[in-house]
This record gives C-alpha cells, sequence and structure tokens, in this order.
C-alpha cells in the first residue's frame, strides 16, 4: 500500500524566466504584466522589428518596458543584444559593461520569427564571439539550420552537427545557452557538455509532441519554432528538466501572436504561455514525481548560470484547478494562451 500522502503545496524562490518576448508598443503593455506576474526577472529577446542591434536601442527599450508595467511593479527586464553579419566589437564589449545587456543573440538568418537580419554564417559573427569570450558574456542561441534542403524536424540536430559542436570546439571558454531545446540530441549534447554550456526549456515543449499540432486538423496555436518533435523527443527533454543537471533551467519561450495571424494560411510561429506558465511547468513536474527538483529549475540553475544572486524572496504553487481562458486581451490584441480551454491542476497561491 502506498501510504505517501500527495503534496498539495510548493514554496520556492520566486523563479526567472531566461527566454522570452515582450514584444513592443500596445502588445507590450498589454503581454509584459503576465510574465512580470509570475517572474522576478526574465530575459528579453531582441528580435523585434527593426531588431534591437545597439546598445542606444537596447537601453531605450528597456525603459519602454518599464515604463508599460504598472507602478510598483517588481520585476527586472535582462536585456540582450541581436547579433548580425556586422555587429562592432566594441559595441558588444561596451554595452554588456555598461550593463545595458547581458548576453547576445544570435539568430541563424530567417531561421525564425524576426530573425530576417541574423547571422548568415557563424564565422562572420567569430570576432565578436571572441570578445564574448574573453569577457563571459553569454551567448543565446537559436539552433537550427536554416538550409532548405533540411528538413524541418531535423533542424536543431543537423544544427548541433553543423555548427555548434565545431563552435564549442574553437571556443570552448564561451559561455553558451541553447535556447528552447527540442530533441533527444541536444539533451544528449547538454547533458554531455562541460560547465559553459547550458539549455533553456519551454513549457510546450515538455507537453506536446508535433501530433497536438497535427491530429485532427491543423493547429496552429500548438505551432512554434523549433517545431515540438515525436515523442521520443519530448520525454527526453522532460527527463532532463528534471534531472539533476544544473545547466538546464526555465525559459519558457513565450511569444505572443495576434490571434488572427496564427490562424492565417501562413500563421506565425510563437506559442503564448506567459499567463499560466509556472502552472504548466510544475504540473510536468508533479507528474514526473519531481516536485522537489522544480525550484532548482526554475530559480536557482538560471542565476547560477548568468552569475546573478538568486532571488530572495518565494512564491507558492498550490494543487488546485485553474481555467485557462480560450483567448485573452491583451490590451485590445486578442491573443490564445497555451493550454488555451484546458484545465491545469496547479495554480499560483
Ligand atoms: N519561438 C517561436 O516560435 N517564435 C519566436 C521566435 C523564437 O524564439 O524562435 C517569436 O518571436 O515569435
Ligand atoms: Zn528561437
Ligand atoms: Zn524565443
Amino acid at each position: 500500500m502506498d501510504t505517501t500522502i500527495p503534496q498539495t503545496t510548493l514554496t520556492i524562490r520566486r523563479p526567472d524566466d531566461w527566454h522570452t518576448h515582450l514584444r513592443d508598443r500596445d502588445v507590450l503593455v498589454g503581454v509584459a504584466p503576465y510574465t512580470a506576474r509570475q517572474f522576478a526577472r526574465a530575459i528579453v529577446m531582441p528580435n523585434l522589428s527593426p531588431p534591437m542591434t545597439d546598445v542606444a536601442g537596447v537601453a531605450a527599450y528597456r525603459d519602454r518596458i518599464l515604463a508599460a508595467l504598472p507602478a510598483g511593479t517588481d520585476f527586472t527586464p535582462l536585456m540582450t543584444l541581436y547579433l548580425t553579419d556586422s555587429t562592432d566589437t566594441a559595441e558588444v564589449e561596451r554595452g554588456f559593461a555598461d550593463g545595458v545587456f547581458v548576453a547576445a543573440k544570435l539568430y541563424p538568418a530567417h531561421a525564425t520569427t524576426g530573425s530576417a537580419h541574423g547571422v548568415t554564417d557563424i564565422r562572420n559573427i567569430y570576432p565578436v564571439l571572441e570578445v564574448m569570450q574573453r569577457i563571459g558574456m553569454p551567448l543565446l542561441i537559436h539552433g537550427e539550420v536554416t538550409d532548405s534542403h533540411v528538413d524541418i524536424f531535423d533542424r536543431e540536430a543537423v544544427f548541433i552537427e553543423r555548427t555548434l559542436t565545431s563552435l564549442v570546439a574553437d571556443m570552448p571558454e564561451l559561455r553558451i545557452v541553447f535556447e528552447h531545446i527540442t530533441t533527444e540530441e541536444a539533451a544528449q549534447f547538454v547533458e554531455g557538455a562541460g560547465p559553459n554550456i547550458a539549455a533553456t526549456i519551454t513549457p510546450q515543449h515538455l507537453h506536446i509532441n508535433r501530433n497536438a499540432m497535427l491530429v485532427g486538423g491543423i493547429r496552429p496555436h500548438a505551432f512554434c519554432l523549433p517545431v515540438a518533435k515525436r515523442e521520443k523527443h519530448r520525454l527526453a527533454l522532460r527527463k532532463l528538466a528534471t534531472s539533476n543537471c544544473d545547466r538546464v533551467f526555465l525559459g519558457t519561450d513565450t511569444a505572443p501572436h495576434a490571434k488572427h495571424l496564427k490562424e492565417a494560411a501562413c500563421g506565425c510561429a510563437g506559442i503564448f504561455n506567459a499567463p499560466f506558465a509556472l502552472e504548466s511547468y510544475v504540473t510536468v513536474f508533479d507528474e514526473e514525481g519531481a516536485l522537489d527538483r522544480f525550484e532548482a529549475f526554475a530559480s536557482l540553475n538560471g542565476p547560477a548560470f548568468y552569475r546573478m544572486p538568486v532571488n530572495e524572496d518565494t512564491i507558492t504553487l498550490e494543487k488546485a484547478p485553474v481555467v485557462v481562458p480560450e483567448v485573452v486581451d491583451c490590451n485590445g490584441t486578442m491573443i490564445v494562451p497555451f493550454h488555451a480551454g484546458e484545465t491545469l491542476n496547479w495554480r499560483l497561491a
């Protein structure tokens, strides 16, 4: 007879989100409070239009984020620089030294939403990466090749083979976050890597496989990049997230797009998971019998890798049903959240 009493509350240090898209203007005002409600800090991606490619632009964007939040909100945006083929090494060094941004983001050109100005060949930014390696500045990577001959479901695994492995060999001291990993190959790569290689995992890649997107009709709200893969990959990610690997941490990749832009003949990639992100993640850890590992994933491993203090305050999650709305009005833009219409079994107390 199992006499264990199921755990019904979980109190952990306040978490941070190490991968978010907060957008700009009216949508920023609508979506940023959802992230700020759950997280103390968030790494803010720079793939705006136009992208955030210089110190002044990033500083101005940070000010717009702070101005978009209700007065008294306790939230720190951690900014990032968007790398292009022509990024200036001095600009990178200056912005990092001044604390304007904490990392730089590599988007292979045309790999994902807002990557048109991304890097066409990683060799073009080797001088920048050498500076980042020297100053200890993390490189955040959207890890997919864009070669049209490579199947979209293989693009992450091929990126490891063709780009990441040689990058790590060429720059062993470069601190790298392999963002939003989606495959068994990526999980194995990160697990077997040294202390300078970390990864983030999204809630959707722990919950869904590609069937969620394609069975019974095409479901645009389950579409993001990298695209969800087959079931064995989801299981590998769940195993890694709930393992003791301290280089793996929470990064939602919350990526809001208006409902009508996803429900279209060519729908945008990105899942808006900010409203119930912690509820979504903790459900996975509960299902895996790993509630005791959730604090490390959500609140400890990220700050350790980024060399920042952990948050002093705490949050409590409780096992109680919460119904996710079909759509959220984000300051006038209607956006469908991840888990729309479902009931999750944990809520933020
Ligand atoms: N994840 C996504 O599908 N979309 C992101 C971009 C990204 O993180 O690749 C977005 O900005 O919409
Ligand atoms: Zn990405
Ligand atoms: Zn992203």
